[in-house]
């Protein structure tokens, strides 16, 4: 007989889960209260007792550190409770395990596991339990999963799925296919919410691959647009904190992401999976760390800017130049020409009667070169030093010590990094492929290969990084990925779509990154998830991508509308914006090809609750917001409206990649607008 056989049963059975997930928080909640008025008993006796005996003290403090840590862990558990209570479950399987004995099991999928100790059976099982895998893989019939102890395989002959909300059953799902279409069409069709959204319910077979896989140390996944990347991305950080949930902790995890609004929009989805938010920063900020923070630079966002408003040939010739692979291999040559020339011993005369010599010196230059060169000159100095005390008996003073060193030092011309770099392009007979801007600012491309001259000379600084993820990785060069190899020799998921880079003169395909990094495994996905077919069609006008398959999900067509001059264009814009307000949509993306371009549409547009959101933003906010299409990148509106979509305004390859970008932004409507009497030839 099928346990909870009818619908009835079921919610019958969702109430008795609640109660018993009730009564155990109020248990907490009671051991919690013990906890906190035991330690507080310990500081009163403490406080009243001030002469006790060394003995009682740490005897005590044992048992308040015991105490603590138990009551941590209380609050922890109840933490778990408290967040499954409103949606204990989303999906169920009945497997049962081909081997005699075994009986049919119902396995109810939730967030977070829920073990009743009373009846010792596990009511509900993390998504991320091996048993779970077989919901997102298989249908009714023959399943296996891979246990901790070997492969089980069996039968699944119930599939279910429900939605839950508040503790009430709205309606469930029996199915035979892997992840039923009706609610993965519900979810997709609601609306954009606040931040980004777990996945877990709908959660698609090749995603749960790329979500499980523990094998590849290095996962590159091409994703197009919508495709679930960034989603998927963080579901599959949250389940190698939970597999690895001995040897790997929140803060072992860094997020390399492209500015401070995306990370704000997807703070929210470890958090609802029961995972602590991860460290996070700019591929910026790690560059700019490793050079002690010691030059100006003009930022990605400008070096975008100025692509888009004023691209001078010259400016974009040093930008490819230095994101080829040639450039690299170069610069490798220059660290050993570096090796080889730039160190000119010379005789130092450390004492009125001892001179080392010049030979000697050299020769151990040449010796620890184990060690990056800038770091050989205090092994030198200690070993030079040692030779001279066993052969001669001789003993320095600190001061000579010193000035030895100084002068080996002092020997070595390779010790300012951007001199370093400018003599790479004269001996590369390429000087003007270097040039400084105002303010000694340094160019954005030269960032990373000052970094990885630095790191060749003085070595990486050490980090405890576990797990490396990388978002928008189209938009970062090669020499990009070798500093990163270099400081973050650890595992990598990075993920992007090269269709959507706006950096198209320095960008990465998955297989240039896999060049760079020397290894990694390549993985794709096609299915496209967010925009409505009309919107997905649209897209792939400005930008075909034979791979990428839309889903199944039909909206309005987008429009296309033509205005006789600017007056008229923004007056429309307006009346799209009370359309927008009286309609069920929660976000509206009023999306320029650039900042300056989305601050003129503030202004002029003079709407009273329009969020501008600039390079300089740090939070993502819901509602009107007006941006441009790089700042757009990584996040998604109910409705989208792109303005002044003619020919003059998009015309260059990467004016191209902005629109490709705009319009991937759209989940539901899509509208462009354009004054005169040419729109964009894209479309
Ligand atoms: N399996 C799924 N179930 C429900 N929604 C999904 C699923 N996969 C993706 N989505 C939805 O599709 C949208 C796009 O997801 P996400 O932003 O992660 O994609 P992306 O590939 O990183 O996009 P882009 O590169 O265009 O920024 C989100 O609204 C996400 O919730």
């Amino acid at each position: 007989m099928v346990f909870n056989q009818t619908e009835k049963q079921e919610r019958s059975y969702l109430q008795q889960i609640i109660s018993r997930l009730k009564k155990i928080i109020s248990h907490t909640d009671a051991s919690v209260k013990d906890h906190v008025d035991t330690l507080a008993a310990y500081k009163d006796y403490l406080w009243n007792n001030k002469d006790i005996d060394p003995h009682e003290i740490r005897s005590m403090r044992e048992s308040i550190l015991n105490h603590f840590a138990i009551g941590e862990s209380v609050i922890d558990k109840r933490k778990r409770l408290a967040k499954i209570v409103d949606i204990p479950y989303f999906g169920r399987i009945d497997f049962q395990e081909k081997n005699e004995n075994c009986s049919v099991i119902p396995v109810y999928i939730g967030i977070h596991t829920f073990h009743d100790s009373e009846s010792r059976t596990t009511l509900i099982y993390d998504w991320r339990a091996p048993i779970s895998s077989m919901f997102y893989d298989y249908e009714l019939g023959e399943a296996f999963y891979q246990s901790p102890w070997g492969e089980v395989k069996g039968d699944i002959s119930l599939k279910r799925q429900y939605r839950i909300r508040d503790g009430k059953m709205e309606f469930m799902i029996e199915s035979a296919l892997t992840v039923h279409d009706d609610i993965l069409q519900k979810e997709l069709s609601s609306n954009a919410d606040d931040k980004m959204k777990n996945i877990v319910a709908t959660i698609q077979r090749e995603q749960n691959l790329i979500i499980r896989n523990e094998e590849s140390r290095t996962l590159i996944i091409q994703g197009v647009a919508g495709s679930g990347k960034t989603s998927i991305a963080l579901h599959r950080i949250a389940y190698l904190l939970y597999t690895f949930k001995d040897s790997i902790f929140s803060k072992d995890i860094l997020i390399i992401s492209p500015n401070k609004v995306f990370a704000d929009y997807i703070s929210n989805v470890l958090p609802e999976l029961g995972e602590e938010t991860v460290p996070e920063t700019s591929m910026e900020q790690v560059l700019s760390e490793v050079l002690d923070h010691k030059y100006k630079y003009l930022s990605f966002f400008e070096q975008v800017n100025e692509l888009l408003t004023k691209p001078v040939p010259d400016f974009i010739e040093r930008i490819q130049y230095k994101s080829s692979f040639d450039f690299i291999s170069s610069l490798d040559r220059f660290i050993l020409h570096i090796e080889n020339h730039y160190f000119k011993a010379e005789d130092v005369k450390l004492t009125q009667y001892i001179t080392v010599p010049a030979e000697f010196i050299e020769e151990q230059f040449h010796r620890f070169n184990r060690y990056p060169m800038r770091q050989r000159f205090e092994a030198m100095t200690e070993y030079m030093l040692d030779m001279m005390k066993v052969q001669y008996a001789f003993t320095v003073t600190t001061a000579e010590r010193n000035f030895l060193k100084k002068e080996i030092k002092r020997m070595f011309a390779g010790n300012n990094d951007l001199q370093v770099y400018k003599d790479f392009f004269e001996w590369m007979g390429k000087p003007e492929m270097f040039k400084m801007r105002k303010n000694r600012t340094l160019e954005y491309a030269d960032l990373a290969p000052i970094a990885y001259l630095h790191i060749a000379l003085e070595g990486g600084t050490k980090n405890s990084v576990k797990h490396l993820l990388i978002d928008e990785m189209q938009d970062y060069s090669p020499i990009q990925y070798k500093v990163i190899q270099k400081l973050f020799p650890c595992r990598k998921t990075i993920l992007g779509d090269a269709s959507q880079s706006v950096n198209p003169y320095g960008s990465s395909t998955a297989d240039m990154i896999r060049k760079a990094l020397v290894t990694g495994e390549v993985m794709k996905l096609c299915k496209s998830y967010r925009s409505t077919c009309e919107i997905t069609d649209f897209a792939q006008k400005i930008r075909i991508n034979t791979e990428l398959e839309p889903v199944a999900r039909h909206g309005e067509k987008p429009h296309v509308l033509q205005f006789n001059n600017e007056k008229e264009e923004l007056s429309a814009i307006k009346d799209l914006i009370l359309t927008y307000q009286a309609s069920f949509y929660k976000s509206l993306g009023i999306i320029c090809k650039t900042e300056s371009q989305a601050r003129g549409m503030v202004d002029k547009l003079q709407i009273t609750d329009i969020h501008f959101l600039s390079s300089q933003s740090s939070a993502f906010v819901q509602g009107i917001v007006i941006t441009s299409a790089h700042m757009a990148k990584g996040l998604e509106f109910d409705e989208v409206i792109i303005p002044q979509i003619d020919d003059k305004n998009y015309h260059s390859e990467i004016d191209r990649s902005m629109l490709y970008v705009a319009t991937t932004r759209a989940m539901h409507r899509l509208t462009l607008t354009y004054s005169g009497l040419k729109r964009t030839p894209f479309i």
